[in-house]
């Protein structure tokens, strides 16, 4: 069975909850890596948590959760291996499984409220991907993913434009 990690900031928690028990109801191995609380955290310390278990295998899959979802994407692509979208709507996630092999699943918590969700994060989990055509499409992101390694190491570029 899949081993799913899941995480979401202060404003996913109130969806998180619910996920982790479809989600270990349906049969999944599933690890919660919070937060807990509705306090204020900082997504990428939670986007990092579940990005680190996937891009080592220690996860199949991730799921993460923030306002929009989009700022747990950015964080959670950051690691090697790992593709992550922010998507809500079952076209969406179907289909970042069919024909990009998502394998971090990030959603908006604000858009979703009170809705039930589950069927729609259960679909994502049981999606395949076509492979074909779409497999040497996402060769060739793991080839920019690696060359970018590569001239990283070589360049040494340091330094951040924020903060
Ligand atoms: O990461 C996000 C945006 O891409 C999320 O929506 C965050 O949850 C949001 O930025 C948190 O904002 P807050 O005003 O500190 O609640």
């Amino acid at each position: 069975m899949l081993k799913v990690c899941i995480a979401s900031d202060h404003r996913g928690v109130h969806i998180k909850g619910r996920l982790v028990q479809a989600l270990a109801a349906a049969g999944y191995d599933v690890t919660d890596e919070g937060t807990n609380s509705e306090g204020a955290v900082d997504y990428p310390d939670y986007a990092k948590r579940v990005a680190k278990k996937v891009s080592s295998g220690e996860a199949d899959r991730g799921i993460l959760i923030c306002g929009t979802g989009i700022g747990m994407a950015i964080t959670a692509n950051k690691f090697a291996g790992v593709r992550a979208a922010s998507c809500y709507g079952e076209v969406m996630v179907e289909m970042s499984r069919r024909h990009n092999d998502v394998n971090v699943l990030c959603l908006p918590g604000d858009m979703i409220g009170d809705r039930p969700i589950d069927d729609l994060v259960l679909l994502w989990m049981r999606t395949d991907f076509d492979g074909g055509r779409h497999g040497n499409r996402v060769s060739k992101i793991c080839e920019i993913e690696k060359a970018n390694l590569i001239s990283d190491e070589t360049t040494q570029r340091t330094g951040s434009q924020h903060g």
